[in-house]
C-alpha cells in the first residue's frame, strides 16, 4: 500500500504559443503535474480527452476560446481560462453550459498574476475616494485583442465599487474631441491601450481628487510571472465545481 497521489494529468490548448509554451514547462516541471496534451491550431482536441486530461488549460484567442470551453465541459474536463474576450453574455452561455454538468469546475482569470490581481484589489479599495479615475494599459504589439480583459475586469470592478459608494458621474468638460483621443469608454471608466514593441503587460490605474492622485501599477516583464498563479489555478480547479471568475478566490 502506497499513499502517494498520482499526479494531476494536464492537457495544454495553444500550446504552441507565447503563454502556451510557458505553461507546459511549468506544468512540466511541478511534481505534482502531468503534461498528458499539448495541442495547438490544426491540432486534434480529442488528443486531450484521449489522453485522460483531467484539467485543460486554455491560452489560445478570443474567437476559439468558447468552443474549446463547450468541448471540455461536454467532456467532463475541468478548465482554466486565461484567453481574453470574456464578456458578461459569455460568461452566461459558460454557466449554461455548467447547469449541465455540475460536477466540472471552470476558472476563468483575466490575469493570473499575483500582482496584477493585487492591482485589481487595489484599485476596487480606492474606487469609492476619487472623483476620476482612467485605466492606462500597455502590451506587446502581437496582443490581437484592446481593450486587454484585465482592464475591462478593472473598469467593471470600479465601476460596481463607485454605484456601492453613490458616486456621481467623473468630470469630464471634454466637447471637441478626436475620436478616440479619451480612449473607450467600459462602465463609465475611460480605459486607454497602448501596444509598442518591448512591452509584455503592464496597467496603471489613475485616482484623481482635489489635489491629489494616485497611481496603481501593476508589471509583468516576463511571461514567467503568470505561472504561479496559472499553476495555483490548475490544483484548485479540481476541488471547485462550477464557475469561479478571477483568482482572487483562490488566494
Ligand atoms: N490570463 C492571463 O494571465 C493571461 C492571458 N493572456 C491571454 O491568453 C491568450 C493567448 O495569449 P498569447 O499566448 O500571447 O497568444 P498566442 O497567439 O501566442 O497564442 C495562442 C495560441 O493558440 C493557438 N490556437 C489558435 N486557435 C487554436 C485552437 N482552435 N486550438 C488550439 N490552439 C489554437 C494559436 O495558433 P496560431 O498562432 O497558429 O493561430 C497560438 O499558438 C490571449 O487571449 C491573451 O490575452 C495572456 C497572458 C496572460
Ligand atoms: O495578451 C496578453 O499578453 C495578456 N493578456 C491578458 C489581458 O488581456 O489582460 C493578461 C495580461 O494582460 C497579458
Amino acid at each position: 500500500m502506497t499513499d502517494e497521489v498520482e499526479p494531476l494529468r494536464v492537457g495544454v490548448l495553444g500550446a504552441r504559443g507565447r503563454m502556451g509554451i510557458e505553461v507546459c514547462r511549468a506544468v512540466d516541471q511541478a511534481g505534482d503535474l502531468d503534461l498528458v496534451a499539448m495541442v495547438d491550431q490544426g491540432d486534434w482536441l480529442f488528443n486531450a480527452s484521449d489522453a485522460a486530461a483531467q484539467v485543460v488549460v486554455d491560452f489560445t484567442t478570443p474567437d476559439v476560446v468558447m468552443d474549446n470551453l463547450q468541448w471540455c465541459i461536454d467532456q467532463g474536463i475541468n478548465v482554466v481560462v486565461g484567453t481574453s474576450g470574456f464578456t458578461d453574455a459569455r460568461l452566461e452561455q459558460v454557466k449554461g453550459w455548467l447547469a449541465a454538468k455540475p460536477e466540472v469546475g471552470v476558472v476563468i482569470a483575466p490575469n493570473f498574476g499575483i500582482g496584477a490581481v493585487l492591482m485589481m484589489e487595489f484599485a476596487e479599495r480606492a474606487a469609492r475616494y476619487f472623483d476620476s479615475v482612467e485605466i492606462i494599459e500597455q502590451h506587446h504589439p502581437k496582443k490581437v485583442d484592446a481593450p486587454s480583459g484585465t482592464a475591462l475586469h478593472t473598469a467593471r470592478l470600479i465601476e460596481q465599487a463607485r454605484k456601492a459608494a453613490g458616486k456621481p458621474a467623473m468630470p469630464d468638460a471634454t466637447t471637441d474631441e478626436m475620436p478616440g483621443a479619451r480612449g473607450t469608454e467600459v462602465g463609465g471608466v475611460r480605459i486607454h491601450s497602448v501596444r509598442a514593441a518591448g512591452l509584455v503587460a503592464h496597467q496603471e490605474i489613475l485616482f484623481g481628487a482635489t489635489g491629489e492622485t494616485l497611481t496603481i501599477r501593476h508589471d509583468s516583464f516576463d511571461r514567467a510571472s503568470f505561472m504561479p498563479g496559472v499553476l495555483l489555478a490548475i490544483r484548485e480547479v479540481v476541488k471547485r465545481p462550477g464557475l469561479t471568475l478571477g483568482l482572487a478566490p483562490l488566494l
